[in-house]
């Protein structure tokens, strides 16, 4: 991403916040094929009611698109996490015996929800595409970032109950859609005052350190499902 001055500057700088990721427990456990299907559990319905309101995101942003490129941006993003993203996780839970209706009303961990409210105040106070994006990135690039690392660190990874997550996330589908979304972001971030720039790298900063407590968090599963 050498090309997208903006964005692989906000990814160097982040790094050593991802390799943490990769370093907590929950992460190293799906690596070396330790981790209980109790914590798997756990982080699949806790992602996925962090989906269901990642979704909300968009809508802030969508409130304040002023051209039809940023709309598509926002409605292909949120089809692509609803969609794609949903098809592994959905199966797996399926195998848990649990519908996606049956989780709807479980609350938010206290991470999970921290995170959430820290892209929701970005994308609705903030001044428009360019917050809201910085705040969406770390989740989609940190994903397929780590996920690549991990299978080429530990490429048995793919033969273990994880393999189907593992694969998704470090496949091309996902990194052709981290692309498209870096480039939209660079784009919205070009330009902005200095001022505004720091304030984007603020968001995107806080918003990983986001993904780490999230990763954390998943060490210890819930106790009620
Ligand atoms: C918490 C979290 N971050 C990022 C992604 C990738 O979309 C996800 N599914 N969940």
């Amino acid at each position: 991403m050498t090309d997208l001055p903006f964005v692989s500057a906000l990814v160097q700088a982040d790094l050593p916040v991802w390799e943490q990721c990769l370093q907590t427990e929950f992460l190293q456990k799906m690596e070396n094929g330790t981790l209980s299907e109790d914590c798997f559990k756990s982080y699949l319905v806790e992602d996925s009611l962090y989906l269901r309101e990642y979704a909300k995101i968009f809508a802030w942003g969508m409130t304040k698109a002023t051209t039809m490129a940023a709309m598509r941006t926002y409605y292909s993003l949120l089809s692509f996490v609803q969609e794609n993203e949903d098809l592994t996780r959905l199966r797996y839970l399926e195998e848990y015996g649990l519908r996606e209706a049956d989780i709807q009303s479980l609350p938010l961990r206290p991470e999970n929800r921290a995170y959430l409210d820290c892209m929701i105040d970005a994308a609705r106070n903030g001044e428009g595409e360019a917050e809201c994006l910085m705040a969406c990135l770390p989740c989609m690039l940190s994903y397929g970032w780590l996920f690549q690392k991990l299978l080429q660190r530990s490429p048995a990874v793919k033969d273990t109950y994880y393999g189907a997550l593992v694969l998704d996330y470090a496949g091309p589908g996902y990194d052709a859609a981290c692309r498209a979304w870096a480039e939209r972001a660079e784009a919205a971030c070009t330009g902005l005052s200095p001022e505004r720039a720091a304030r984007c790298r603020a968001i995107f900063h806080a918003c990983s350190e986001h993904e780490l407590h999230f990763w954390e968090m998943c060490a210890t599963p819930r106790t009620d499902i």
